[in-house]
């Protein structure tokens, strides 16, 4: 008599690995003798909503430019939805819609003529430009100030004027850093719902963010980086593991700072 044989878990290799959305190996980058990033490796799964947090000066801007094709990396290597973004720079581009921090705008231009300008840069079609424009401004309560120059905006108004222009082509992965930073509590809630619902349609976010409550309500997969490596990644609920993610955070980077030798606060 001949038992069933017990199948072994584990994927079907018949069926091929998902292609992650964004994926780091082993990415690196040094500022004179101080090592931004120390070989970060990250995949990013197609569909999720993903938080990257992690202190000031953690290297999150210098990952994130390196995996964009904003900055050349020294090591390691970035692909975009199996893409490499710097042997193929042209194609990865088209896959991405890009919010960087600290990046001048052109900011001559009116709302409108910026956001405007970004699609046509992509080779888009200027009447579904007009019709993607006026759609977006409205989404973002900009319409009132579409016709003011980018240079006139206010911090809040430049992030979603910047989050506009990143968005017009339909990209597949959206990178934002910082994308919530001077931004008002409903112009806030309104990108997440816009956000959301590029997600929940099949696209990919990636935010930089300083406000562990905001990535635990929005994202679905957070990394925590320090010190230019990636000190813990998965989904929220793998890396918080019970805790908050903001308790967490503190845990994993090493706690809070010492506050001794401020007495002289008090004195006045
Ligand atoms: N152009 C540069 N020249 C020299 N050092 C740099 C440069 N850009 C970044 N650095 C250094 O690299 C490290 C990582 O900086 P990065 O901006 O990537 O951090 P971050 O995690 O984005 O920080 P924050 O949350 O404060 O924005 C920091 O020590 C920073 O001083």
């Amino acid at each position: 008599m001949t038992f069933p044989r017990s199948v072994p878990p584990g994927p079907d290799p018949r069926i091929p690995a998902p292609v992650p959305a964004l994926s780091l190996r082993g990415l690196a980058k040094r500022f004179g003798s101080k090592i931004a990033v120390d070989g970060i490796c990250l995949e990013v799964p197609a569909g999720s909503f993903y938080g990257m947090v992690g202190p000031n000066g953690a290297g999150k801007t210098t990952t994130l430019s390196m995996a964009t094709g904003l900055l050349r990396p020294e090591f390691g290597t970035a692909l975009v939805h199996g893409v490499d973004v710097w042997q193929h720079p042209l194609a990865a581009k088209k896959l991405m819609g890009v919010m960087a921090d600290g990046v001048r705008l052109f900011d001559r231009l009116s709302g409108e003529q910026l956001v405007s300008y970004a699609g046509l840069l992509r080779g888009m079609d200027k009447d579904v430009v007009a019709s993607r424009v006026k759609e977006l401004l409205a989404a973002l309560d900009l319409s009132g100030d579409a016709g003011t120059l980018v240079v006139d905006y206010s911090a809040g108004m430049t992030k979603k004027i910047a989050l506009a222009s990143a968005l017009i082509h339909a990209p597949r992965l959206l990178v934002l850093d910082e994308p919530f930073e001077s931004v008002d509590p409903v112009s806030a809630a309104n990108i997440h719902g816009i956000l959301d619902r590029y997600v929940a349609s099949g696209g990919t976010v990636i935010v930089s963010s300083h406000v562990m409550d905001m990535v635990e309500r929005m994202c679905d997969h957070v990394a925590v980086v320090a010190a230019g490596r990636v000190l813990a990644a998965g989904t929220v609920d793998e890396v918080r593991s019970g805790a908050s993610l903001e308790d967490r955070f503190v845990q994993l980077v090493g706690g809070r700072g010492h506050t001794e030798g401020l007495e002289w606060l008090s004195t006045f």
